[in-house]
């Protein structure tokens, strides 16, 4: 049996008090380093926690921020930066208020400043000048320079444009005549770069008619009522500026298929639309004012637009057939040098799928090549080159692709 470490007799040595002294000294230093571990522990776990409180506060002001960002925001106009905070004018209601800002805040703002303010009237952020979103959004053209020679393949389209909107605008008394309404609203639908902006400028240009352009995606902004007020504008300045074709670009951004989803953002949206319709509803003593709109997405499309009274004309552009390509071809390069070995009947069938633009677009860098070369006469060979290029760049682009085949 092994003895234990008591049963074990130490042999006798003289230092033996000095050790235990040692040990004594040991121990008390053991022992106060353990109290500063407790202490650093305690530390710590207070350090932790303070760490957790900061953390929530932090994820608690992230969350009210992006509540904030969504919450429905007001526009207003700052009157006057006092000492005590800033004092804002409400769109809508008119009604002032003061309300506080940070102080980087307030080194941005100035007097006429238009703001978007949330449901407690704080400043969330500095809108644009009116003016400039205006100008953003609406184009107006007094004399867009497109005819009907400009424009290739679209024959059937380009007479049911001329009859709905050319002709309520150049013979309003045939209408009066027999008794009936011109079309309210021309639609036009159909893949990107086919020619629907054209068709528009072109009937406009005809009638001497004032071109005004707005981009229904332009329309879509988060705070309520700018976008309704847009489409008022966008009326009156038709009716200052009559006769004039109001063309609705991408209308599609405004006039989608009801969703479930309730946020703001779609509010905002739907009252847009709105505004839209009653402005084409009470528009009976339209005079010389017509409407034109377009879309890729016609699928998309509310029922509510394609009402009876509203845009009671829908007109498919679609990409152009072969001979649309050839007529296409001819247009985009009457004022090129172009060689005589170029054969536009088989550019069109070997460029299938193409729109026109993609038919533009050929013929520019086609010309390109020419000036690469230091030549003054685009040849067949340049065409195609071109037309190898496009699709590359294309095909690359996988994001915005436009297909030849
Ligand atoms: N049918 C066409 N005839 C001649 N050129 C055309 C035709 N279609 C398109 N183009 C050329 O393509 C350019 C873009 O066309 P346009 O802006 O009219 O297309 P869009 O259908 O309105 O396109 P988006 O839907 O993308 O707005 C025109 O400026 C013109 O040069």
């Amino acid at each position: 049996m092994t003895d234990t470490v008591d049963d074990v007799e130490m042999p006798y040595d003289e230092d033996s008090t000095s050790q235990q002294e040692k040990i004594e000294v040991l121990e008390d230093r053991l022992e106060i380093l353990e109290s500063q571990n407790e202490e650093m522990r305690d530390r710590l776990l207070d350090a932790n926690a303070e760490n957790n409180k900061y953390q929530q506060k932090l994820e608690r002001l992230t969350h009210e921020n992006k509540k904030l960002k969504q919450s429905p925001l007001f526009v207003a106009t700052v009157q006057e930066l006092t000492d005590d905070g800033v004092v804002i004018k409400q769109h809508g209601n008119n009604q002032e208020a003061l309300t506080e800002v940070t102080e980087e805040m307030r080194e941005d703002l100035t007097p006429d400043d238009r703001v978007a303010v949330n449901n407690s009237l704080s400043v969330v952020k500095r809108l644009e000048k009116e003016t400039d979103v205006r100008a953003r959004v609406m184009q107006v053209d007094h004399s867009p320079d497109v005819t009907y020679e400009d424009i290739g393949g679209l024959d059937d389209q380009l007479t049911e444009v001329r009859e709905t909107v050319e002709m309520p605008l150049e013979r309003p008394e045939a209408f009066d005549d027999v008794g009936i309404q011109p079309p309210s609203g021309v639609l036009l639908h159909g893949p990107p770069g086919t020619g629907k902006t054209m068709l528009a400028k072109a009937v406009a240009n005809q009638t001497d008619a004032s071109f005004i352009k707005m981009a229904g995606s332009e329309l879509v902004h988060k705070f309520i009522g700018e976008g309704a007020k847009l489409v008022r504008d966008l009326f009156e300045v038709a009716r200052e500026n009559e006769p004039a074709v109001i063309f609705i670009d991408e209308i599609d951004a405004i006039a989608s298929k009801r969703t479930d989803s309730k946020t703001s953002g779609d509010a905002e949206v739907q009252r847009t639309m709105m505004q839209l319709l009653s402005e084409m509803d009470g528009f009976e003593d339209r005079g010389e004012v017509r409407i034109i709109a377009a879309t890729n997405r016609f699928d998309m499309l509310d029922e509510a637009i394609l009402r009876p009274g509203r845009f009671d004309r829908l007109i498919e552009v679609p990409k152009p057939d072969a001979a649309g390509r050839e007529i296409i071809f001819r247009i985009h390069t009457r004022k090129m040098n172009v060689a005589d070995d170029v054969d536009f009947d088989e550019l069109a069938e070997t460029i299938s799928d193409a729109s026109g633009a993609d038919i533009k677009a050929i013929c520019t860098e086609a010309g390109m090549f020419a000036i690469r070369d230091d030549r003054t006469e685009v040849t067949m060979a340049d065409f195609e080159d071109a037309h190898e290029k496009l699709e590359q760049t294309d095909e690359a682009d996988v994001g915005d692709s436009v297909a030849f085949a």
